[in-house]
């Protein structure tokens, strides 16, 4: 695809995301409940932090799209998620994965595994987390949140994890990947100070959810898309902050306001192989 075709793509899914408000289901780590519900709502998606086992089968059937985050798994949280998520497989809903800090403990790595298995439409990671989802660690495991590795170091892992799982594959850092195991394409949005603020890449992870529900039969255009927004917004944030703490406020800000002619101008996407 044309660098023109993939700007007016990213165009066309933020406004259907506008549009639509398409409401999201998310299940994720408390640091990152209040970023990713704002990120939600500045784009224009309707964010629904349901975490409850007893709430999924009432509630899950009416989202337009799922995220789960396992960043402060605690095994009661699991059944909730497992449950969400077979759920909106089973009706055709799109859901994404966030393994966030999967190699921190066998328990997380296991029950990121068995979510795999569930079908999610998107895994987002950062480098780290996919190498160790992929199960290829031995590069040097990462025990927390923060990746230790650079993003184009999880293009192989990426790939396999995408053609083992059947899911569209997304690794944030400087140069953001997303693989359908065939393609790799990377969005060259967002800038450093992003990585300061906690929860951008769950938050960034639950947007990839809002776009996957006004597209959800593209998933990897759609990811591609939500990426290279979120990254616009930090660039727009980051010329108007002082430090991590006012790119926070900015970002959400310049989210909120995107036109199309910044949008155009601004989207940085390229096919990698
Ligand atoms: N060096 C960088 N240059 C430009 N953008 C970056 C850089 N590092 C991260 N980003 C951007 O920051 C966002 C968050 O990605 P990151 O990889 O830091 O997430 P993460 O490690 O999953 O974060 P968290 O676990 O705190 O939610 C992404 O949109 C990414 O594009
Ligand atoms: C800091 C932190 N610890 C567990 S989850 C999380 C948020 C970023 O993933
Ligand atoms: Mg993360």
């Amino acid at each position: 695809m044309e660098s023109k075709e993939w700007s007016s793509g990213v165009w066309t899914h933020l406004t259907a995301v506008r549009r639509q408000s398409p409401l999201v289901q998310c299940i994720t780590n408390f640091v990152s409940m209040d970023l990713v519900a704002n990120t939600l709502l500045s784009a224009g998606a309707s964010p629904a932090m349901v975490h409850s086992v007893a709430e999924v089968a009432d509630f899950t059937p009416h989202i337009h799209a799922l995220f789960v985050n396992v960043g402060t798994l605690t095994p009661d949280w699991l059944p909730s998620m497992k449950a969400a998520a077979e759920l909106a497989a089973q009706l055709g809903k799109p859901w994404v994965l966030d393994p966030a800090a999967v190699s921190c403990s066998g328990f997380r790595l296991k029950a990121c595994l068995e979510l795999v298995e569930l079908k999610p439409s998107v895994i987002k990671g950062n480098g780290s987390e996919i190498i160790a989802l992929s199960g290829s660690a031995s590069q040097g495991q990462t025990k927390g949140a923060d990746s230790s590795h650079e993003s184009t170091e999880a293009i192989e892992a990426a790939k396999s994890l995408a053609l083992s799982s059947g899911a569209v594959v997304a690794v944030s850092g400087a140069v953001d990947i997303v693989t359908d195991g065939k393609r790799v394409i990377g969005v060259h949005n967002g800038t450093k100070m992003m990585q300061r603020i906690t929860a951008t890449g769950c938050s960034l992870a639950g947007l990839v959810a809002a776009f996957l529900a006004v597209d959800p039969l593209q998933p990897l255009e759609a990811t591609v898309s939500a990426m290279s927004v979120f990254g616009i917004a930090g660039e727009l944030g980051e010329e108007l902050a002082n430090g991590p703490a006012s790119l926070k406020m900015h970002l959400i800000d310049s989210l909120y306001g995107l036109d199309e002619t910044t949008v155009l101008s601004r989207v940085r996407i390229t096919r990698l192989g």
